[in-house]
């Protein structure tokens, strides 16, 4: 058996990040950037009024001013503001040539072409001004590669001048669930059967990642059957199974990938669910073996398949986030294997939901947090600090 760490290295080793396409900022967001987005424009481009008011000289913060002309947003005052002058100003118009301070329109009285003031004096020269080059200038990175592109990251890309990114392209992923037992989901169930819920948990947890998923009724356990998949879905990205990847008559995962003329890079790693992961590759496809039971299906998904299609589109940071938090009850000496203790953070203290058992989902859903116990990890006493993987609400 490996470490976690040591799978989750292999597996990144197995391929690089795919080819990069041009992608419209419209459909950029939840992908990874392929390269660095380089500013194609300072923002602001010039001093711009951060406020409803008049643009004055700040040695003349006193006023009274004479109002000479306005500036607003896309329409600019094209004169100088001289001693004693102000421009009827708007947020975000260009500030005046001369002028260095905008008053708010709120602490003067108007007159006619007259104003003086009838509230605070501007505090400081520049006061209620977005200075040229204040958020970022021309040439500047202002995205790295390899960052995941939020909606905030949409917004300044487009603001520096992109109408698209360089991204990588969609990934094409085929989901294998495997089983004898298999039953399509909302079907007659036999006592002997099991609903199989792996493959809709999967396409679930991959919904918003950048790939076309294509989903394979279940299979059965054969060598041939499962031989000849694995040969037919090479040219995919990525192969994920579910089950057939212990140590029964029934398991047959790995001796069909190697009948199908694929490698082998691991199997079994020291983890707790999911020990039985195999991870190799077919031809163009990296193969991922996932345990069978459905908690450890979701919790390798978790920490293995998410993070390498990450890695395939090129995320700079592809694992999943580990933080802490204080844990509500004393947390037993952990085995050989880290174990993920399903457990639920409420007011930021983790609670256990009591079941770790790798075939029951309803604690699982539970859930929204995993706490990590590393090998071998000491007891841990209540309101010490844990790690764990948030799992979202
Ligand atoms: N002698 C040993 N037996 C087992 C070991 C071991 O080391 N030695 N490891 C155990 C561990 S740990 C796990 S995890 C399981 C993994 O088994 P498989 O990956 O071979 O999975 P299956 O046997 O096919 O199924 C296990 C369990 O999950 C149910 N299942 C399978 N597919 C689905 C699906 N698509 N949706 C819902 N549920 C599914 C299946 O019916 C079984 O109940 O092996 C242990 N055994
Ligand atoms: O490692 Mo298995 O996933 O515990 O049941």
């Amino acid at each position: 058996m490996i470490s976690i760490e040591e799978a989750q290295s292999r597996i990144f080793a197995l391929k690089g990040p795919v080819e990069t396409e041009l992608m419209p900022l419209t459909d950029a967001a939840g992908r990874w950037a392929a390269e660095d987005v380089i500013a194609l424009r300072t923002q602001p481009a010039r001093d711009l009024s951060a406020m409803d008011g008049y643009a004055i000289r700040f040695a003349d913060k006193g006023g009274p001013w004479k109002v000479i002309g306005e500036s607003a947003a896309g329409k600019r005052f094209s004169g100088t503001v001289g001693a004693g002058e102000a421009v009827r100003i708007f947020t975000g118009a260009v500030v005046p040539e001369g002028a260095d301070t905008v008053i708010i329109q709120e602490n003067v009285a108007r007159d006619g072409d007259a104003i003086t003031l009838s509230g605070d004096v501007p505090k400081k020269a520049g006061a209620n001004v977005r200075h040229a080059g204040g958020d970022f200038i021309e040439g500047k990175i202002v995205i790295s590669k390899g960052a995941e592109l939020h909606a905030r990251h949409i917004a300044l890309a487009a603001m520096a001048g992109h109408g698209a990114l360089r991204v990588a392209r969609k990934l094409r992923i085929a989901l294998v669930s495997t089983g004898d037992e298999l039953v399509t989901p909302g079907l007659p169930c036999a006592d002997d059967q099991i609903p199989s819920s792996n493959g809709f948990m999967l396409a679930a947890m991959l919904r918003h990642l950048p790939a076309d998923i294509s989903e394979f009724p279940a299979v059965e356990d054969k060598l041939d059957a499962l031989t000849a998949l694995f040969r037919d879905l090479s040219e995919h990205d990525i192969i994920v199974t579910t089950g057939g990847a212990s140590v029964g008559d029934h398991d047959l995962i790995v001796p069909a990938l190697k009948a199908a003329g694929g490698k082998l890079d691991f199997w079994k790693i020291a983890m707790r669910p999911g020990k039985p992961v195999i991870a190799g590759s077919i031809g163009n496809a990296i193969a991922l073996g996932l345990p069978g039971n459905p908690v450890s299906a979701f919790v390798t998904a978790t920490l293995f398949l998410k993070p390498l299609i990450a890695h395939l589109c090129g995320a700079a940071q592809p694992l999943p986030t580990r933080l802490k938090a204080k844990t509500g009850v004393e947390l037993a000496q952990n085995g050989e294997r880290t174990d993920h203790l399903r457990a639920r953070l409420i007011d930021g203290v983790l609670h256990p939901v009591g079941i770790n058992d790798s075939a029951m989902l309803a604690a699982l859903s539970e859930a929204n947090a995993l706490i990590i116990r590393d090998p071998n990890a000491a007891m841990a006493n209540a309101r010490s600090e844990v790690l764990y993987y948030p799992l979202g609400s």
